[in-house]
């Protein structure tokens, strides 16, 4: 039998960073997805773990004999109950990734491999399988993609082990249930740490459950937006790293703690005001072009705020400042230091207008797209019947 499960990734319409040091944000997830199809084989075959990562073209394999011998404790799984990946976990499973030379192009993946080692091993010990991942996320760009990676992961995983029941015989995509949901996103952000080191868990929520949502210290509210929000999203194609960015910010908070506190405060008041500005129902009080304008003017000090945490970059700003000719709000969106920008575009933006930014955008060598937002969170299927 093939499992498959697919999760979103996700942007962050406000508070990034700030949440991690426990103030409110928003995230809403896209419909761009990490996808990752799980096949056991026979006990007697090659006695591998393959895992291979179809859009880069790479095909990793461990023997299981050499797993059991580097972590000895793969052998009593533990699937219902998401364990931290102690340090010496981590240096054995680096040693794992090692043995397959990654180029050092691409060394960033040994996260995510590391990631996928910890994932399976807890969940299913030592047994040979094939794990096949693709995705249409741009990787370490601010979309969520190690959220999304570890979110299917998790949910592949659990689906073909003893702590969830599900019915086989089901046709197409469906969903878990509530309590298998949380599962899922507890051993996500599990392999999120391993990525990330101190995540919010935010990106893994979001991916886990869809929909926007309002987070603050682990906890979600699932929201509805009462009113249109298309989003223009640009990748700079600057690549960053959210550990090291997420750790940069902890450290300006550690040397300029009252000040950063306050810098934390004012995203917090910025994302409760953002929440209920677009979930409030349109009214004679309040215009819908009134109600875009307010957040435009809220995404904006954000985003001056996130330039304040140290995370903004030169080719944001080129961003910003393109977006501003045409009078559109932007802010940077999931980690920055590069990634990808968020523009506001009004309901009644001309189409001739967004062309016009996105062909500006574009002439400067970065990438648009519209996303569809606040869609499904995680789904499975069995043997390809999606
Ligand atoms: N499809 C994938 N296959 C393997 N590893 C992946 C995949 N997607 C993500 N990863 C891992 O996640 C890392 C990128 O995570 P990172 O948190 O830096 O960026 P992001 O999640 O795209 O952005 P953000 O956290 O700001 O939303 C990659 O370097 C890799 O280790
Ligand atoms: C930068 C950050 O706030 C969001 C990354 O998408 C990190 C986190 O919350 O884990
Ligand atoms: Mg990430």
């Amino acid at each position: 039998m093939e499992v498959t499960a697919r999760a979103p990734g996700k942007i962050i319409l406000s508070g990034e960073h700030a949440v991690v040091h426990g103030s409110t944000a928003v995230a809403a997830s896209i419909n761009l997805y990490t996808q990752v199809s799980l096949r056991f084989s026979n006990e007697s075959n090659d006695g591998l773990l393959k895992f291979h990562l179809k859009n880069m073209g790479f095909e990793f394999s461990w023997p299981i004999e050499r797993i059991k011998e580097v972590l000895p404790e793969s052998g009593s799984p533990r699937s219902s109950t998401p364990r931290s990946c102690p340090p010496e976990s981590i240096i054995a499973i680096t040693n794992l990734v090692e043995e397959q030379n990654i180029p050092e192009a691409k060394i960033g993946l040994a996260a995510g491999i590391t990631a996928f080692i910890w994932l399976y091993t807890s969940i299913h010990g030592c047994k040979p399988a094939t794990v096949v991942v693709t995705s249409t996320l741009p990787l370490g760009s601010g979309l969520g993609s190690s959220a999304s990676f570890c979110v299917s992961m998790s949910a592949s995983l659990l689906a073909s082990s003893d702590a969830v029941n599900l019915d086989l015989g089901h046709q197409g995509w469906f969903s878990f249930g509530e309590s298998e949901l949380e599962l899922v996103n507890k051993w996500a952000f599990e392999g999120e740490k391993i990525i990330h080191g101190k995540p919010s868990g935010i990106d893994n929520t979001v991916s886990t459950f869809g929909n926007i949502i309002l987070f603050k210290s682990g906890k979600l509210t699932l929201m509805k937006s009462s009113m249109p929000l298309k989003m223009l999203i640009t990748n700079t194609k600057v690549g960053r790293n959210t550990k090291a960015l997420v750790a940069g910010v902890s450290e300006r908070a550690l040397r300029h703690p009252d000040a950063m506190a306050h810098v934390f405060t004012a995203v917090d008041s910025i994302s409760k005001e953002f929440s209920s500005i677009i979930q409030s129902p349109a009214s004679d009080d309040l215009s819908l072009v009134e109600k875009e304008g307010k957040l435009e003017e809220l995404i904006e000090m954000n985003q001056g705020l996130l330039q304040c945490m140290g995370v903004s970059h030169a080719s944001i700003e080129s961003v910003l400042r393109t977006t501003l000719k045409y009078r559109l709000a932007s802010k940077l969106t999931g980690a920055g230091g590069g990634g990808c920008v968020l523009t506001l575009l009004p309901a009644l933006l001309a189409k001739t207008v967004v062309d016009k930014v996105i062909a500006e955008l574009e002439s400067s060598g970065f990438q648009c797209l519209i996303a569809e937002i606040g869609g499904k969170g995680v789904e499975i299927c069995f043997d390809g019947s999606s």
